[in-house]
């Protein structure tokens, strides 16, 4: 990266999300943080949970206090749609950054440092991903590998979360959580799709089931912060819960509006139909290139 940028603007230091000191050290002077470092499979966090708690967690708990002491003035925390009813080790960690992302923000003094966070559903592309997995599986002549072809998730490019988490930079108070709506898709949608994009309409798809830690759908917001959260159009913005420690206001009042809330998730937000899919899809540059017959690597 050093290299590739060659900006001076640019310092890389080594060090750990893990290791208090080396963030102390890599925050000292700092304006702004964007908080992305993260351990972000299903599987590997499945395998290795007490990773996933060292990273997700008490990393993130290294970053804000670190921030906290020097008086950094904004920190946006990046968290994922998988930390919304939590099932597997990866969204559990990544549920857990975002209570002490809120619990942290409670007692900071809002003149020195603001501490906010994002949530987001699957990044188009991303690595390691489903779409360059499916291109590959096609351009090898290889079956495309289906989970569940009544899976749905939310959609979305890496302008659309560059877009979002500016957003809760620019807006964020402290303990807020942002999430952007989004469309959803089926896997066998995305599949017809991204093959007929590349004019293999009848290449063959083998369904191979759930994978281990795998939900039919995504949530971005639970009922509970659906019925707390702020409509701004094209994001929603969740305030944090500010209810003090005093039991009673727990247990002895409910919120009726939870009641008839429902969560907002990749099942009931907008449903994209295989043209809506591929137009999002040709927002991609390396899918405009399949289109024209050339590949170039998405993670260019
Ligand atoms: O061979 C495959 C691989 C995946 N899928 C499906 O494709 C969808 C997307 O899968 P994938 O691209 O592997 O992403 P997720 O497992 O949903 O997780 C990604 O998206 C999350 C946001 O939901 C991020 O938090 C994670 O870090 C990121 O890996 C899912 O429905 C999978 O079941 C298939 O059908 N066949």
């Amino acid at each position: 990266m050093r290299k590739r940028y060659a900006n001076p603007k640019l310092k890389f230091y080594i060090g750990d999300v893990r290791d208090y000191n080396s963030m102390l050290n890599a925050t000292r002077g700092v304006d702004y943080i964007y908080h992305a470092a993260a351990l972000k499979q299903v599987p590997s966090c499945e395998f290795h949970p007490m990773e996933a708690v060292k990273t997700n967690v008490l990393g993130t708990e290294n970053v804000l206090e670190a921030a906290i002491q020097n008086e950094v003035k904004r920190v946006v925390c990046l968290s994922t749609d998988k930390a919304v009813y939590p099932i597997n080790a990866m969204g559990i960690s990544k549920a857990m950054m975002e209570k002490v992302m809120v619990a942290k923000s409670r007692n900071v003094d809002p003149e020195k440092t603001v501490i906010c966070g994002t949530r987001y559903g699957n990044v188009m592309a991303s690595r390691g991903s489903v779409i360059p997995l499916f291109v590959d599986q096609v351009r090898a002549g290889k079956a495309l590998t289906i989970t569940d072809p009544n899976m749905t998730r939310f959609m979305m490019t890496l302008a659309d979360a560059v877009d979002l988490v500016l957003y809760a930079f620019e807006h964020g108070s402290n303990g807020d959580m942002f999430v952007q709506k989004a469309p959803a898709a089926t896997v066998e949608t995305l599949a017809k799709a991204l093959t007929d994009l590349m004019g293999k309409p009848d290449h063959p798809i083998n369904v191979i089931g759930t994978r281990h830690g795998e939900k039919l759908f995504e949530a971005l917001l639970s009922r509970e912060e659906m019925a707390c959260a702020e409509d701004l159009g094209g994001y929603y913005r969740v305030p944090p819960d500010l209810r003090d420690l005093n039991y009673g206001k727990f247990v002895e009042q409910g919120e009726e509006k939870i009641s008839h809330t429902e969560d907002y998730n990749s099942h009931n937000t907008e449903r994209l139909d295989v043209a809506g899919m591929q137009a999002l899809l040709r927002k991609l540059d390396f899918i405009r290139a399949l289109e024209r017959g050339e590949y170039i690597n998405p993670e260019d």
